[in-house]
């Protein structure tokens, strides 16, 4: 049973006045695109973002295939590890793969090759030649990650990395990336710009 967890629950501020996660894109919502890339390679949905944002989403997900249940913010703005604590605890099977709601291209065959990787770890997260951490493209064991999470809130640490390096993670390197799929995967859309640059790669 494996489980995507998109994370929906941030303010999309340099995008606009709009939710980035509803945003059109080339005629589907943002987040709706994240959801149908991922058909192939997960048996359910779990959407983490605040209350007063369920409603808009759980329409852009209309006839979704698979289960879709929504973990809602206890608290808003704590910031994207709490949103993947908060996912990963509604998660029901051992591990979820959690992606922002922002990333349009997610690549299935990089997907189920973090699943392959996480095997006997609690996290695979993807790090690309001299970049950082794919914290929100990343395969998590769901409840060593929401338990590291927690633990990192409680002593008001609110960084990803912090929840991270305590648990077991493998890093995924670029060659072994490139060889499963696409690296357009961590492509995301944060401004107008980068919408109008997806939308016409969508053609
Ligand atoms: N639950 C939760 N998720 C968040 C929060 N902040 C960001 N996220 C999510 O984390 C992911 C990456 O964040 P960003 O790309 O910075 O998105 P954002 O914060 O909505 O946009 P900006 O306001 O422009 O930074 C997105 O999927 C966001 O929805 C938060 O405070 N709570
Ligand atoms: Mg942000």
């Amino acid at each position: 049973m494996h489980t995507a967890v998109v994370l929906a629950g941030g303010r999309s501020t340099r995008f606009g006045p709009r939710d980035k996660a509803v945003a059109d894109l080339a005629g589907t919502p943002m987040i709706r695109r994240v959801a149908d890339r991922l058909v192939s390679v997960v048996d359910a949905l779990v959407v983490n973002c605040r209350e007063d944002q369920v409603d808009a989403i759980d329409a852009a997900l209309d006839g979704f295939p698979l289960p879709v249940r929504f973990a809602v913010d206890e608290t808003p703005d704590e910031g994207p590890m709490a949103g993947i604590g908060r996912g990963l605890r509604a998660v029901e099977g051992e591990y979820a793969f959690v992606v922002a709601c922002d990333m349009p291209f997610v690549d299935p065959g990089i997907v189920a090759f973090l699943f392959e990787r996480v095997v006997d770890h609690d996290a695979a997260v993807p790090r690309l030649d001299d970049e950082w951490f794919q914290t929100t493209h990343a395969v998590y064991r769901a409840d060593a990650m929401a338990d590291a999470c927690d633990a990192a809130l409680a002593r008001d640490d609110h960084k990803i990395l912090a929840a991270l390096f305590e648990v077991d993670y493998v890093v995924v390197d670029e060659p072994a990336l490139r060889a499963h799929g696409s690296l357009d995967t961590f492509e995301n859309v944060n401004t107008r710009e980068e919408l109008a640059a997806a939308e016409a790669r969508l053609g």
